[in-house]
């Protein structure tokens, strides 16, 4: 059986990851999803689990912004998934990086960078040099993290933040947008302002 391209989630993260796989030529063989609302993204047919039978050859990625979403999805698929990078992202060749990742136009991974799997590194964001970044992570647009920042499995690093080298974030924690980090973050933190600071804590993952 060929091998086809499959997108999980009919989301307007998935309309973007259309423009990444179209910017490297290759195109996109079917999108699935269960929320019955929308049956047409980008001019293409969206068609439900029960419809699609999904084969060991296919590659997908699971198209949801959402971290726990996309975990939970993850856990229940024996799947072949694939990463993408934008053709006009900056990633060094000395990383390494993981499965069902996409990283979006105009963002650099830098040397020594580790990236687990199932993360989105958004538009025009940063990650420098010996970042450790954790499964289901989300590196929103224009988040900047410098040298040496750890990220903790599924914690969003929400639109602009910055946070300063050899920080530690822990899991499944929420940066603010805009938020500027100067100290280690606890698990499940939700840190906002400059410094940041804690406003509450997410109660699961
Ligand atoms: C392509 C894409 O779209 S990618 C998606 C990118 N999206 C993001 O990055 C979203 C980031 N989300 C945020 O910044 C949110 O405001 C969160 C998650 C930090 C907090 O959201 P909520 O839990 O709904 O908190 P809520 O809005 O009730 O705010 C709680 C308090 O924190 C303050 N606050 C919330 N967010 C911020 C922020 N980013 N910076 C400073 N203060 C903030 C609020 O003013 C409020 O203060 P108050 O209690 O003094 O009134």
């Amino acid at each position: 059986m060929e091998s086809r391209l499959v997108l999980y989630g009919a989301s307007g993260h998935c309309k973007v990851i259309i423009d990444i796989i179209e910017s490297l030529l290759l195109k996109v063989d079917l999108i699935i999803d269960d929320n019955r609302n929308v049956d047409l993204l980008c001019g293409r047919s969206v068609v439900s689990t029960k419809e699609a039978t999904l084969s060991k050859n296919d590659s997908l990625i699971i198209s949801i912004g959402n971290n726990s979403a996309r975990k939970n999805i993850a856990k229940g698929l024996d799947s072949n998934f694939l990463s993408v990078v934008h053709a006009r992202a900056i990633v060094s060749k000395n990383i390494e990086f993981g499965l069902g990742n996409v990283v979006m136009p105009l963002a650099t991974i830098n040397s020594g960078a580790k990236i687990g799997s199932h993360c989105i590194i958004n538009t025009n964001s940063i990650v420098e040099h010996d970042c450790i970044i954790g499964d289901f992570v989300h590196i929103s647009p224009r988040a900047s993290l410098a040298g040496n920042v750890q990220v903790g499995e599924g914690t969003q690093i929400g639109i602009g933040a910055v946070v300063i080298q050899n920080i530690k974030i822990g899991k499944w924690a929420m940066i603010g947008a805009g938020s500027i980090i100067i100290s280690d973050v606890p698990d499940y933190a939700v840190v906002v302002g400059n410094p940041g600071r804690i406003i509450k804590y997410n109660n699961n993952d």
